[in-house]
């Protein structure tokens, strides 16, 4: 069992994160509970609770990096949906057992200390997933 618990965020790609929290703050009304550079992952994040997930605003820290690949692809938009599971080591051990293509064998460092790690969409019907585990 993969012990799916929440949808823990939906990250979306933007260009201009400044700009992007004048409107999901200013307009919609969530508020910004913290930012932070993920160097490895070569994004700025910005999180923004809604309930009990959240909204994972990335702007790309280079022009090749995952968000700005995306975004010259596809424009800016939903970039991955992330679960939250209860052990993400044997959650991947379980997936690759199953044949699910990994991106991430093992956990990457993501943002506010989550460990995490991405099952590459053509394994997932053409959704990027990120599964995240979290002491908390
Ligand atoms: C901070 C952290 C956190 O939450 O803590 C984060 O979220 S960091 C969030 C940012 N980090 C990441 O995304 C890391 C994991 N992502 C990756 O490794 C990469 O972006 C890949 C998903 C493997 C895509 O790589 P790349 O752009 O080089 O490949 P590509 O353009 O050739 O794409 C291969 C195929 O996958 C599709 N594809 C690419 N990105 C996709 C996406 N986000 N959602 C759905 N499909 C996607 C393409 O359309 C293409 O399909 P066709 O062949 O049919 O055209
Ligand atoms: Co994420």
């Amino acid at each position: 069992m993969i012990g799916i618990k929440k949808i823990d965020h939906i990250g979306i790609a933007v260009k201009d994160l400044a700009k992007a929290i004048e409107f999901y703050e200013g307009l919609l009304g969530l508020k910004v509970t913290g930012t932070e550079v993920v160097e490895e992952q070569r994004v700025k994040v910005a999180f923004l609770p809604t309930g009990d997930s959240e909204v994972e605003l990335l702007e790309s820290t280079t022009p090749d990096g995952p968000i700005a690949r995306f975004i010259e692809k596809n424009g800016e938009g939903i970039q991955h949906i992330a679960f939250r599971v209860e052990n993400l080591e044997q959650a991947l051990e379980e997936l690759k057992a199953k044949g699910v293509r990994l991106i991430d064998e093992k956990p990457r460092r993501g943002a506010g200390g989550a460990r995490i790690a991405f099952l590459h969409p053509k394994s997932t019907f053409g959704t990027l997933v990120e599964l995240c585990e979290r002491d908390n």
